[in-house]
């Protein structure tokens, strides 16, 4: 498994507003996108691509398009639904296909309620969205599904991540014949005793869509 921790500054000024508890859920909703328009590009850096040639008003030039088949994006239900708009706006073509999955609070295990993807991925590339790595199980879960359908490259965007969660899902992981990359915002220092990212951000999904305070 591969890790990558965008650096820039646009990137640690929108995290930082996200943090912030007393940032609303709209705005937190809006930083959220933001913020994986940024991550996506350096996320697709290895997207497939095919020559294409076309008619410039002057002359010819030979550039590349996307490939067939098309990225297939993959947002875990419910928080990952929150970054769907920040990557579609820098892939709109890419198809999307959908995973609900829930930790089990006590157990911190993690069950798919909800599944909405086509039934062979050989030959895709695809894109998981889930803004929080905590204990690595809803991550590692997904890109198992996934690499189970046929999927032959996956690509984890995640805002922030726990380092015994990364380390977890690297060996939960370990052995898988498709290449995995995890692109992060930031690294953070650690889980709590009740499985929560230290400073992290509190409960992603509430804060997009739940729960007044
Ligand atoms: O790395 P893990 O320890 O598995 O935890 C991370 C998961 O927990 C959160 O989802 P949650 O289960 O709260 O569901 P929600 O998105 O519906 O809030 C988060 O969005 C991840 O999917
Ligand atoms: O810190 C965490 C851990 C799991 N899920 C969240 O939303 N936040
Ligand atoms: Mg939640």
């Amino acid at each position: 498994m591969d890790l990558r921790i965008v650096e820039h500054p646009l990137v640690s000024h929108k995290l930082t507003v996200l943090r912030d508890r007393t940032t609303d859920s709209p705005t937190f909703r809006r930083l959220t996108e933001e913020l994986v328009t940024l991550l996506a590009y350096e996320a697709t850096r290895e997207v497939r691509v095919s020559e294409q040639t076309v008619q410039t008003p002057l002359a010819t030039a030979v550039g590349v398009r996307l490939s067939s088949p098309r990225p297939l994006v993959v947002p875990i239900l419910r928080a990952g639904l929150g970054m769907l708009e920040g990557m579609t706006r820098l892939v709109p073509t890419a198809e999307v296909g959908f995973l609900g999955m829930v930790r089990n609070e006590e157990t911190l295990e993690a069950a798919t309620y909800a599944e909405r993807l086509p039934e062979d991925l050989s030959g895709r590339q695809c894109y998981v969205l889930d803004p929080m790595l905590a204990t690595g199980g809803t991550l590692a879960a997904a890109v198992k599904f996934l690499a189970a359908r046929g999927a032959d490259h996956i690509t984890c965007i995640c805002l922030i991540a726990a380092p015994e969660g990364v380390e977890r899902l690297r060996g939960l992981l370990e052995g898988l014949a498709v290449p995995c990359t995890v692109v992060l915002a930031g690294m953070d220092e650690k889980l709590n005793e009740v499985g929560y990212i230290i400073p992290g951000l509190g409960d992603a999904g509430d804060r997009l869509y739940g729960v007044a305070d």
